[in-house]
């Protein structure tokens, strides 16, 4: 896989930025091998993701920091600048659910997804088999209704000694505190399994089976205190009929659900979704 650094940016619009970042990048002597920009008209504020060629540049991720930090100064940017090479460390959570463990292990040992999975937690025993087999560490932490707080010092405390850059609720059943939530803010992912707004918190398909819908869907989105309420990384949907149960109902969630969360996750560690407020941008 090809070395790049990846620039992603967010700042006020106004005209010039490209001009100016692209100038600077050129003047470094740098190859530019995707580029992607928004400007929101209703909000005035633009985002950007370049990536270059990191062999193109003769500097290290840390110089071309320090050498765009005025840049950034100038137009009030928010940004980051990634080098592909550090790796990203993800940690998955499940509950007893195995479709979406199983789709991202397989995906990963595939080389589908460019990352660490270093550990996976879950609040029940189900899954450990699945994840030794991979030879990733497992971590049964149970979550006690009468203490959730202590079980969930418990996890953010797995957590934090994993290094994680990134968690992955992988049909995950808890809720997680507001505390883990504002500690990793943007950086836990979840797959909600209906199209949402429609029908968040549990047991959706049942919900949509009650009420007679003809689609059903499946949400990835960031965690946030409030539930199913983060910012929308991708969705998708799949048809349904009268004829259709419950159990059809879940049985076609389960391929709607494993999808549209690999492909969240995959443009999540790639960069390509930049938060904005409670919506995102993703540069697909
Ligand atoms: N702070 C957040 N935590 C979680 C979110 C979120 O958006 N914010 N998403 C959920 C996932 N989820 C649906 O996708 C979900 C999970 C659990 C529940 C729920 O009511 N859980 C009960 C316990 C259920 C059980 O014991 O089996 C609870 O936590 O009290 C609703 C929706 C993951 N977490």
């Amino acid at each position: 896989m090809s070395h790049y650094y990846r620039l992603v940016v967010s700042c006020p619009d106004q005209v010039g930025i490209v001009a100016r970042v692209s100038s600077f990048i050129a003047q470094q002597g740098g190859s530019i091998t995707e580029a992607s920009q928004h400007s929101d008209l209703q909000t005035g504020r633009f985002f950007m993701r370049y990536e270059i060629l990191a062999d193109s540049l003769s500097m290290s991720a840390e110089t071309l920091r320090t050498a765009f930090e005025p840049i950034a100064r100038e137009f009030t940017m928010q940004w980051a600048l990634v080098d592909t090479q550090q790796r990203r460390r993800v940690v998955l959570m499940v509950s007893r659910e195995s479709h979406c463990l199983v789709d991202l292990l397989y995906r990963w040992q595939a080389g589908e997804l460019d990352c660490d999975i270093v550990s996976v937690i879950s609040n029940h025993e189900d899954m450990r088999s699945i994840a030794e087999w991979y030879g990733i560490p497992y971590h049964h932490v149970p979550v006690d209704p009468a203490n959730k707080q202590a079980s969930f010092a418990a996890v953010q405390e797995h957590i934090d000694m994993a290094r994680a850059d990134c968690v992955v609720l992988a049909r995950y059943m808890q809720i997680l505190p507001p505390a883990l939530c504002q500690r990793y803010a943007g950086q836990v992912i979840n797959i909600h399994h209906s199209f949402l707004p429609s029908f968040a918190g549990a047991k959706p398909y049942h919900q949509a089976f009650e009420r007679g819908v003809k689609l059903i869907g499946a949400t990835c989105h960031y965690v946030t205190e409030e539930l199913d309420a983060g910012p929308i990384i991708e969705q998708d949907i799949h048809r349904v009929s009268h004829c259709h149960t419950p159990t059809d109902l879940v049985r076609f969630g389960r391929d709607v659900e494993k999808a549209v969360l690999a492909r969240g996750l995959r443009w999540h560690l790639e960069d390509r979704v930049l938060i904005h407020g409670n919506k995102t941008v993703v540069f697909s």
